[in-house]
Protein backbone atom coordinates (compact mmCIF):
# COMPACT_ATOMS: atom_id res chain seq x y z
CA UNK A 1 0.00 0.00 0.00
CA UNK A 2 1.31 3.55 -1.09
CA UNK A 3 0.13 6.19 1.76
CA UNK A 4 0.07 9.99 -0.04
CA UNK A 5 -0.44 12.76 2.21
CA UNK A 6 -1.85 16.09 1.07
CA UNK A 7 -1.47 19.70 2.60
CA UNK A 8 -5.07 20.12 2.63
CA UNK A 9 -8.31 18.62 0.70
CA UNK A 10 -8.17 21.13 -1.88
CA UNK A 11 -4.54 20.28 -2.95
CA UNK A 12 -6.29 16.41 -2.91
CA UNK A 13 -9.02 16.43 -5.16
CA UNK A 14 -6.84 18.32 -7.54
CA UNK A 15 -3.91 15.73 -7.31
CA UNK A 16 -6.10 13.26 -7.48
CA UNK A 17 -8.17 13.92 -10.63
CA UNK A 18 -5.11 14.54 -12.39
CA UNK A 19 -4.37 11.14 -11.81
CA UNK A 20 -7.96 9.45 -12.32
CA UNK A 21 -7.83 11.52 -15.64
CA UNK A 22 -4.07 10.42 -16.84
CA UNK A 23 -5.26 6.75 -16.13
CA UNK A 24 -8.08 6.58 -18.09
CA UNK A 25 -6.75 9.00 -20.68
CA UNK A 26 -3.33 6.52 -20.93
CA UNK A 27 -5.76 3.47 -21.58
CA UNK A 28 -7.82 5.58 -24.31
CA UNK A 29 -4.94 6.49 -26.16
CA UNK A 30 -4.48 2.98 -27.09
CA UNK A 31 -7.69 1.23 -26.25
CA UNK A 32 -11.53 1.70 -27.31
CA UNK A 33 -12.59 2.31 -24.23
CA UNK A 34 -11.55 2.78 -20.40
CA UNK A 35 -13.63 2.26 -17.40
CA UNK A 36 -13.94 4.59 -13.97
CA UNK A 37 -15.47 2.95 -10.17
CA UNK A 38 -15.87 5.81 -7.39
CA UNK A 39 -17.76 5.87 -4.44
CA UNK A 40 -20.91 7.32 -3.25
CA UNK A 41 -21.21 8.98 0.37
CA UNK A 42 -20.28 12.17 1.83
CA UNK A 43 -16.60 12.20 0.87
CA UNK A 44 -16.08 12.21 -3.16
CA UNK A 45 -18.70 15.24 -4.06
CA UNK A 46 -15.50 18.39 -4.30
CA UNK A 47 -13.91 15.70 -5.81
CA UNK A 48 -16.46 15.16 -8.64
CA UNK A 49 -16.52 19.05 -9.14
CA UNK A 50 -12.80 19.42 -10.46
CA UNK A 51 -13.14 15.67 -12.26
CA UNK A 52 -16.20 16.83 -14.50
CA UNK A 53 -14.49 19.93 -15.79
CA UNK A 54 -11.49 18.05 -16.81
CA UNK A 55 -10.97 17.51 -20.95
CA UNK A 56 -11.31 13.89 -21.79
CA UNK A 57 -13.31 11.88 -24.35
CA UNK A 58 -15.69 11.26 -21.72
CA UNK A 59 -17.90 9.49 -24.39
CA UNK A 60 -15.13 6.17 -24.18
CA UNK A 61 -15.68 6.34 -20.70
CA UNK A 62 -17.86 3.70 -18.65
CA UNK A 63 -18.66 5.03 -15.24
CA UNK A 64 -19.99 2.87 -12.77
CA UNK A 65 -20.17 3.13 -9.12
CA UNK A 66 -18.40 0.74 -5.92
CA UNK A 67 -21.40 0.30 -4.15
CA UNK A 68 -25.18 1.42 -4.16
CA UNK A 69 -27.70 1.54 -1.52
CA UNK A 70 -30.92 -0.07 -2.88
CA UNK A 71 -32.96 3.02 -3.19
CA UNK A 72 -34.52 5.13 -5.79
CA UNK A 73 -32.16 8.54 -7.49
CA UNK A 74 -35.37 10.18 -5.85
CA UNK A 75 -33.43 9.17 -2.46
CA UNK A 76 -30.67 11.44 -0.96
CA UNK A 77 -29.45 8.52 0.22
CA UNK A 78 -28.45 7.38 -3.55
CA UNK A 79 -24.96 6.76 -4.73
CA UNK A 80 -26.41 7.31 -8.18
CA UNK A 81 -28.19 10.81 -7.63
CA UNK A 82 -24.56 12.19 -6.49
CA UNK A 83 -23.10 11.03 -9.30
CA UNK A 84 -25.85 13.02 -11.60
CA UNK A 85 -25.27 15.95 -9.35
CA UNK A 86 -21.67 16.19 -9.13
CA UNK A 87 -19.84 13.97 -11.95
CA UNK A 88 -22.28 14.13 -14.79
CA UNK A 89 -22.55 17.90 -15.31
CA UNK A 90 -20.01 20.12 -17.43
CA UNK A 91 -17.69 17.76 -20.05
CA UNK A 92 -18.13 13.88 -17.50
CA UNK A 93 -21.79 14.59 -18.86
CA UNK A 94 -21.16 12.62 -21.71
CA UNK A 95 -19.66 9.58 -19.63
CA UNK A 96 -21.76 6.01 -19.88
CA UNK A 97 -23.35 5.61 -16.51
CA UNK A 98 -23.65 2.30 -15.60
CA UNK A 99 -26.17 2.12 -12.77
CA UNK A 100 -26.90 -0.40 -10.31
CA UNK A 101 -30.35 -0.04 -9.11
CA UNK A 102 -33.21 -1.60 -11.00
CA UNK A 103 -36.04 -1.17 -8.71
CA UNK A 104 -38.12 -3.51 -6.21
CA UNK A 105 -37.55 -4.29 -2.95
CA UNK A 106 -34.16 -6.07 -2.63
CA UNK A 107 -31.16 -6.46 -5.49
CA UNK A 108 -31.38 -10.08 -5.74
CA UNK A 109 -34.21 -10.75 -8.88
CA UNK A 110 -31.84 -8.72 -11.07
CA UNK A 111 -28.80 -8.91 -9.84
CA UNK A 112 -27.34 -11.01 -12.30
CA UNK A 113 -27.78 -9.41 -15.20
CA UNK A 114 -26.32 -6.42 -13.42
CA UNK A 115 -23.46 -8.27 -12.65
CA UNK A 116 -22.28 -9.44 -16.25
CA UNK A 117 -22.89 -5.57 -17.31
CA UNK A 118 -19.85 -4.97 -14.57
CA UNK A 119 -17.88 -8.07 -15.31
CA UNK A 120 -18.05 -7.47 -18.94
CA UNK A 121 -16.06 -4.10 -18.17
CA UNK A 122 -13.17 -6.07 -16.10
CA UNK A 123 -10.36 -5.12 -15.48
CA UNK A 124 -11.80 -2.09 -14.62
CA UNK A 125 -9.39 0.71 -15.77
CA UNK A 126 -9.64 3.12 -12.37
CA UNK A 127 -11.20 2.16 -9.38
CA UNK A 128 -11.50 4.78 -6.63
CA UNK A 129 -12.50 3.75 -3.37
CA UNK A 130 -13.67 5.66 -0.11
CA UNK A 131 -14.33 3.91 3.73
CA UNK A 132 -16.28 4.56 6.62
CA UNK A 133 -14.99 5.02 9.88
CA UNK A 134 -16.33 1.35 11.03
CA UNK A 135 -13.36 0.09 8.45
CA UNK A 136 -15.89 -0.58 5.75
CA UNK A 137 -15.24 -0.05 1.80
CA UNK A 138 -17.65 -0.26 -0.80
CA UNK A 139 -20.15 -1.99 0.73
CA UNK A 140 -18.37 -4.53 2.23
CA UNK A 141 -19.60 -3.95 5.95
CA UNK A 142 -18.26 -5.90 8.87
CA UNK A 143 -20.72 -8.15 10.04
CA UNK A 144 -22.69 -8.33 6.69
CA UNK A 145 -24.76 -11.66 5.78
CA UNK A 146 -22.86 -11.90 2.06
CA UNK A 147 -19.47 -10.79 3.32
CA UNK A 148 -17.53 -13.70 2.70
CA UNK A 149 -19.12 -14.33 -0.24
CA UNK A 150 -17.88 -11.08 -1.85
CA UNK A 151 -13.93 -11.43 -0.23
CA UNK A 152 -13.92 -15.19 -2.16
CA UNK A 153 -11.67 -15.45 -4.61
CA UNK A 154 -14.00 -16.24 -8.13
CA UNK A 155 -16.85 -14.20 -6.30
CA UNK A 156 -19.41 -12.40 -8.92
CA UNK A 157 -18.62 -8.79 -9.95
CA UNK A 158 -21.31 -7.36 -7.96
CA UNK A 159 -22.61 -8.70 -4.99
CA UNK A 160 -25.65 -8.09 -2.57
CA UNK A 161 -24.89 -7.08 0.76
CA UNK A 162 -27.45 -6.61 3.91
CA UNK A 163 -25.45 -5.12 6.90
CA UNK A 164 -26.74 -4.04 10.21
CA UNK A 165 -25.15 -0.75 10.32
CA UNK A 166 -26.10 -0.26 6.54
CA UNK A 167 -29.30 1.14 6.92
CA UNK A 168 -30.84 -0.28 3.73
CA UNK A 169 -29.57 -2.88 1.75
CA UNK A 170 -26.56 -2.55 -1.00
CA UNK A 171 -25.05 -3.93 -3.74
CA UNK A 172 -21.23 -3.69 -4.11
CA UNK A 173 -18.69 -4.83 -5.85
CA UNK A 174 -16.65 -7.55 -4.56
CA UNK A 175 -13.39 -7.51 -3.61
CA UNK A 176 -12.11 -9.79 -6.44
CA UNK A 177 -13.65 -7.62 -8.98
CA UNK A 178 -11.86 -4.50 -7.11
CA UNK A 179 -8.77 -6.16 -6.81
CA UNK A 180 -8.79 -7.29 -10.54
CA UNK A 181 -8.27 -3.04 -11.94
CA UNK A 182 -5.77 -1.50 -13.38
CA UNK A 183 -5.48 1.26 -11.07
CA UNK A 184 -6.55 1.50 -7.56
CA UNK A 185 -7.09 4.31 -4.76
CA UNK A 186 -8.55 4.93 -1.73
CA UNK A 187 -9.51 8.41 -0.83
CA UNK A 188 -10.00 9.35 3.21
CA UNK A 189 -10.15 12.77 4.83
CA UNK A 190 -9.64 13.34 8.46
CA UNK A 191 -7.42 12.00 11.63
CA UNK A 192 -10.47 9.74 12.63
CA UNK A 193 -10.39 7.50 8.89
CA UNK A 194 -6.90 7.50 9.28
CA UNK A 195 -7.10 5.99 12.04
CA UNK A 196 -9.55 3.26 10.81
CA UNK A 197 -7.09 2.82 8.12
CA UNK A 198 -4.22 2.06 10.70
CA UNK A 199 -6.75 -0.31 13.00
CA UNK A 200 -7.80 -2.37 9.45
CA UNK A 201 -3.95 -2.65 8.79
CA UNK A 202 -3.06 -3.98 12.29
CA UNK A 203 -6.07 -6.24 11.72
CA UNK A 204 -5.59 -7.59 8.58
CA UNK A 205 -8.36 -10.34 8.57
CA UNK A 206 -11.13 -8.77 6.15
CA UNK A 207 -13.83 -10.32 7.97
CA UNK A 208 -13.10 -7.14 10.90
CA UNK A 209 -11.93 -4.92 8.99
CA UNK A 210 -13.22 -5.55 5.24
CA UNK A 211 -11.02 -2.72 3.66
CA UNK A 212 -8.04 -5.04 4.66
CA UNK A 213 -8.80 -7.19 2.03
CA UNK A 214 -7.92 -4.29 -1.08
CA UNK A 215 -4.91 -2.81 0.77
CA UNK A 216 -2.55 -4.72 -1.26
CA UNK A 217 -1.05 -2.49 -4.06
CA UNK A 218 -3.47 0.36 -3.18
CA UNK A 219 -2.74 3.98 -3.23
CA UNK A 220 -4.45 6.05 -0.39
CA UNK A 221 -4.67 9.40 -0.79
CA UNK A 222 -5.51 11.50 2.63
CA UNK A 223 -5.82 15.10 3.51
CA UNK A 224 -6.39 16.01 7.94
CA UNK A 225 -8.94 18.22 6.75
O1 LIG B 1 -22.06 4.11 2.53
C1 LIG B 1 -21.03 4.41 1.96
O2 LIG B 1 -19.95 4.72 2.71
C2 LIG B 1 -18.62 4.81 2.19
C3 LIG B 1 -17.94 5.89 3.00
O3 LIG B 1 -18.74 7.05 2.92
P1 LIG B 1 -18.36 8.47 3.58
O4 LIG B 1 -19.69 9.16 3.70
O5 LIG B 1 -17.74 8.19 4.91
O6 LIG B 1 -17.43 9.13 2.62
C4 LIG B 1 -18.60 5.11 0.70
O7 LIG B 1 -17.31 4.94 0.21
C5 LIG B 1 -19.60 4.21 -0.02
O8 LIG B 1 -19.53 4.40 -1.40
C6 LIG B 1 -20.96 4.54 0.49
O9 LIG B 1 -21.99 3.80 -0.15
Amino acid sequence: MKFVEYTDSDMLWLGLADEIAGALNGVLVTGERASLAVPGGTTPGPLFDVLSAISLDWERVDVLLTDERWVPETSPRSNARLLRERLFVDKAAAANFVPFYTGGEAPDPDLAYVASQVEALAPLTVVLLGMGEDMHTASLFPGAENLEKALRPNAPGLVSMDAPDAGEPRVSLSAEMINGAMNRHLVIVGPAKRAALERAQALGDPTEAPVAAVLDGLTVHWAES
